[in-house]
């Protein structure tokens, strides 16, 4: 197992990139702790893959270096990374049976025939596919081959780190929640150092313990699921995470007030005179039907149900404006007031969360 640490990263597929614009990767400064549960979460074309093949070594990048504990190993081929893949979609020997298919990494690796058959059992019975062992892979369906593909994955113990890219693509959905619950079972039981790309936030949020989110070829928030959802670092992060994503409003913002295109809110704390394009953020679980007649007038535009609660989407001259609201409340009328939970706001400049000068008294 390794700690993998990315220093000054950056990659272009450009022979001769001109501007940050022609950069897949833009400056990538982050270290993965040895035995850690990462998500790695993005939009399509973000730049996920491109970072997993510089790690896994498909890929050498054109500025910066990779160091599996501490030993740089930018040049050095997948081969010699002793790092597991598994892909979105399954790599399975046809003709091998599951057993053989399973094994194939620790026979490649010469390890002794009883350890390869208790490992195979092992892993087999993790997977569910004790009963399927002798069979061969051929004839089997797409779900059952990504889960040798899974399987063959984790196998080998002594692996640097484990990447999975994207592997729950083609599993059916009712089976995708019980796979990501024993990937993160097998993670607590075998320590290895796990890299999941993904494009799910669920997936990201109940498989790691870290996720990194990545924009734009850069990563804009490393943090647990909470910190994700309590203090988002950057635009991106507010409204990718969460359902619905948080709610962004234009304002300028002196000292404790906040001016949201005529209308004034109480921040918590003075944030000064910020400059540039500076936004309101706050999550729709923080955002209040106020009956007092003080708060920021909205339109309310729909209500929907879903379940647990209920989501009154609702807009302020333009900008929409998402309330969660909690089962037994009564749902607002059309022309309806909202207020903030002033702890949970956040002022971010140039989509960068800003920290405020001090504390309100
Ligand atoms: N081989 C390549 N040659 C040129 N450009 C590429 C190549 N691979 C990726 N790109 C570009 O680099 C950027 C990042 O792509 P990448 O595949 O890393 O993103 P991603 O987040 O993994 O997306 P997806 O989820 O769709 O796979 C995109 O603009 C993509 O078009």
């Amino acid at each position: 197992m390794a700690r993998i640490t990315l220093e000054n990263l950056a990659h272009s597929y450009h022979p001769d990139p001109q501007s940050e614009d022609d950069y897949a990767l833009k400056s990538i400064d982050m270290t993965w702790d040895d035995g850690g549960a990462y998500a790695l979460l993005g939009a399509s074309g973000c730049g996920k893959s491109t970072l997993l093949n510089i790690v896994s070594g498909l890929l050498v990048p054109s500025h910066g270096r990779v160091l599996f504990n501490g030993q740089d190993v930018t040049g050095a081929p997948t081969t010699d990374r002793n790092i597991a893949q598994v892909f979105q979609f399954p790599v399975v020997y046809d003709t091998m049976t599951v057993r053989q298919n399973l094994a194939f990494p620790l026979r490649n690796r010469g390890m002794e025939p009883a350890y390869i058959r208790r490992r195979v059992a092992e892993i087999a019975r993790m997977i569910g596919m004790e009963d399927v062992l002798p069979r061969k892979a051929r004839g089997l369906t797409a779900d059952q081959k990504q889960k040798i593909s899974l399987g063959r994955g984790m196998v080998r113990e002594d692996v640097n780190a484990i990447l999975f890219d994207e592997p729950l693509t083609v599993i059916d959905p009712h089976m995708k929640w019980e796979l990501r619950t024993q990937l993160k079972t097998l993670h607590r039981d075998f320590g290895h150092t796990m890299i999941y790309v993904t494009h799910d936030q669920t997936e990201a949020l109940t498989f790691a313990d870290k996720v990194v989110v990545m924009h734009d070829g850069q990563v804009v928030q490393l943090g647990t699921p909470e910190e994700l959802f309590q203090a988002p670092r950057h635009t991106f992060v507010g409204y990718f995470i969460g359902s619905p994503g948080m709610n962004l409003l234009d304002a300028t913002v002196r000292g404790t007030v906040a001016d949201l295109g005529g209308h004034s809110v109480a921040l918590r704390a003075d944030y000064g005179a910020p400059k540039g394009r500076v936004q309101f953020g706050i999550r729709p679980e923080f955002v209040q039907f106020d009956d007092s007649g003080a708060g920021l007038p909205v339109r309310v535009r729909r209500v929907e149900d879903v379940g647990r609660h209920r989501i009154v989407r609702s807009d302020y001259n333009g900008t929409p404006v998402n309330a969660v609201l909690p089962e037994g409340l009564p749902v607002p009328a059309m022309d309806a007031r909202v207020s903030f939970v002033p702890e949970q706001v956040g002022v971010y400049v140039d989509d960068w969360r800003i920290a405020p000068r001090e504390r309100a008294v």
